[in-house]
């Protein structure tokens, strides 16, 4: 990626302070939503990412991760699987209850989606504490697929998520566009 487009999703990336909680700074992507070179920009950096990585199978994480999964899906035309919230999706599921930077929370994929074979690509916005992409990880071993690697548009660093995400990598790479 060149510096001029990191430079530019950076600049449509608003700091909102004490959202949802006092002590959280906010990191709101709607204005780069909001500019389509931004986002088209954003979407290519992810696609090029998930061929290089050798990607069969796309995962978006509800709901931000799903806004930028599913244009990038797409994009590199590889099939898009939903992680949703607990209780969203109509067939059978597994699950995998998790904790996150401002409280607690539960994911759940649909088990026929994913099978031995695939390789998945997980999609999200931001890398907090790690919690949502760990226990997503989980959930395609669990589904008894290879994890490709996991791709965010960013890393926040000084809450360790790339650390506490470290062993359920399990040598598959941590992909960040900007690192904050
Ligand atoms: O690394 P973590 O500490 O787990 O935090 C990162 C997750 O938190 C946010 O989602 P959130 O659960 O707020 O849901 P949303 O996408 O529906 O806003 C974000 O989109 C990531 O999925
Ligand atoms: N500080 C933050 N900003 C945006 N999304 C988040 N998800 C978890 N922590 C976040």
């Amino acid at each position: 990626m060149t510096v001029s487009t990191q430079e530019l999703l950076l600049s449509r990336i608003r700091d909102v302070p004490d959202y949802p909680k006092p002590g959280v700074l906010f990191k709101d992507i709607t204005p780069l939503l909001a500019d389509p070179a931004a986002f088209t920009a954003l979407t290519e950096e992810l696609a090029e990412l998930c061929v290089r990585h050798g990607a069969t199978k796309i995962v978006g994480l509800e709901a931000r991760g799903f806004i930028l999964a599913a244009p990038v899906a797409v994009r590199a035309g590889i099939g898009f699987i939903p992680v949703r919230k607990a209780g969203k999706l109509p067939g059978a599921t597994l699950s995998q209850a998790y904790e996150l930077e401002y409280g607690t929370a539960e994911i759940e994929v649909h088990a026929e989606d994913l099978a031995a074979g695939d390789r998945v690509m997980v999609i999200d916005d931001v890398l907090a504490t790690g919690g949502t992409a760990e226990a997503s990880l989980e959930l395609i071993r669990r589904a008894g697929a290879e994890v490709a690697g996991v791709a965010v548009l960013m890393e926040l660093g000084f809450l360790a998520g790339r650390e506490r995400l470290e062993p359920a990598l399990r040598g598959a790479p941590l992909e960040a566009l900007i690192t904050l």
